[in-house]
């Protein structure tokens, strides 16, 4: 079994409109994929990635801008000409052909002898821990063998490119998570020039980097870390999820809501500071962007304590318990603000952490991010799409 040459994979100011639609799917879309690395393209549903990943394909041509590997457009090239393969949610296996067939299908069209092309098909087979189902009719096999079957062919035709389309979405969890220790295995030993579209967060985490797509438009590129440490939008906040967001504005070091004062790190300050150097808006109006395990509630009273809040929801997940929290005293005219916080388990008294109990609310280290609205952090969000809500001690200075 050889390794494909690698090569780069480049979307370059590519623009998409699907026949018959008048708006566009692609909206000047880049993106540059080293060679043999492995990007992940995320977003909500039509956002565009699957058509991203066709026009990579061949399966479409873009309206305009380019596809290059290797620095070489390929417009005009053939699909089956882009040395790329393209794995989707469903299998496609041939029924009518046993398993080593169906892997030894492209050598085999490429005109290599019957067994030469089975023995190298069961290389194949081995890669992707299927040896023995060589034999077997596609329609004797689990959902979790077609998927591997379906790799197998996939990277038996040696492509330089490897396109997945949501592989492994149709999987149970259990069956899932061991498809993407194969893909880890696989990509170590054959190193394709990788793309996958996914909804699932955990498989993204696969790919060196996360690209986030909205509305036809990529919002960020980076580490799955670097985008929740500091999303670049409210859009990227809500595809990756997690996030509580509570509009506000920032003055005397710390961020003013419903809930009073959210005092900010000097770290989360620069950032503030970063964000009015592009927005030249002096003191932004900002959306809080907080992770449930960046707060604690703990017991009213407790020194720690930034403020306190009225709990009105109790959520489990596995052991970690959480509580959505809203102000005490709902002002009137403010906008509801609500956080979701981890709730201190050994110093917590649990009926504190009830529907309707009283918490103290303290922060636990974990960095909060910040949008700016108006030209915002990364000029792609213009408003929230929630009013602000006033603030209980309104700052002097804040403009609007
Ligand atoms: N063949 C088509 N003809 C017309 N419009 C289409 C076609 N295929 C997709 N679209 C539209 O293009 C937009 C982007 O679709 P696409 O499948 O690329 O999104 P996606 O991000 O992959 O979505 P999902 O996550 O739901 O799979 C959607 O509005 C979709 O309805």
């Amino acid at each position: 079994m050889t390794r494909a040459d690698e090569a780069t994979v480049e979307l370059s100011d590519v623009y998409f409109t699907h026949p018959g639609r008048d708006r566009p799917t692609l909206s000047g879309v880049d993106l540059y994929i080293e060679a043999g690395d492995m990007l992940a393209l995320i977003g909500p549903s039509g956002s565009g990635k699957t058509s991203a990943l066709r026009i990579l394909a061949g399966l479409e041509e873009p309206d305009r801008g380019d596809v290059l590997v290797e620095g070489v457009s390929q417009l005009g090239v053939a699909p089956e000409r882009r040395s790329m393969s393209m794995m989707f949610q469903r299998p496609l296996l041939f029924p009518h052909l046993s398993v080593v067939d169906n892997v030894a299908f492209s050598a085999r069209v490429s005109g290599v002898a019957r067994d030469a092309a089975r023995d190298r098909a069961r290389a194949f087979l081995d890669l992707v821990h299927l040896p023995e189902l060589a034999l077997r009719r596609t329609a004797q096999l689990s959902g979790g063998q077609e998927q591997r079957v379906a790799l197998a062919r996939a990277l038996a035709a040696s492509p330089r490119v490897l396109l997945l389309d949501e592989p492994f979405s149709a999987l149970d969890p259990g069956v899932r998570a061991s498809m993407h220790d194969l893909l880890a295995e696989v990509r170590a030993v054959l190193e394709p020039t990788t793309v996958m579209v996914t909804h699932d967060l955990d498989e993204a985490a696969l790919a060196g980097r996360v690209g986030v797509l909205v509305d036809g438009t990529i919002h960020q590129i980076g580490t799955v870390a670097a985008l929740y440490r500091r999303p670049a939008s409210l859009a990227v906040a809500r595809v990756l999820g997690g996030f509580s967001e509570v509009d506000g504005q920032i003055t005397g070091g710390a961020h003013w809501s419903g809930f009073g004062g959210f005092p900010l790190t000097r770290q989360e300050l620069e950032q503030v500071v970063a964000l009015q150097n592009v927005t030249r808006l002096g003191i932004p109006t900002s959306t809080l962007l907080v992770r449930r395990e960046a707060l604690r509630a703990t017991a009213v009273g407790d020194p720690s304590s930034m403020f306190t809040a009225r709990v009105s929801a109790v959520r489990q997940r596995g052991p970690v318990r959480t509580v959505v929290v809203v102000p005490e005293e709902q002002h009137p005219g403010t906008a509801s603000a609500r956080l979701e916080v981890e709730v201190d388990t050994r110093a917590q008294d649990f009926s504190a952490a009830d529907r309707g109990g009283r918490v103290g609310v303290s922060r636990t280290g974990v960095p909060v991010a910040l949008i700016c609205d108006a030209s915002g952090a990364a000029g792609l969000e213009a408003t929230s799409s929630r009013s602000s809500s006033p603030l209980s001690q309104p700052p002097r200075t804040a403009r609007r």
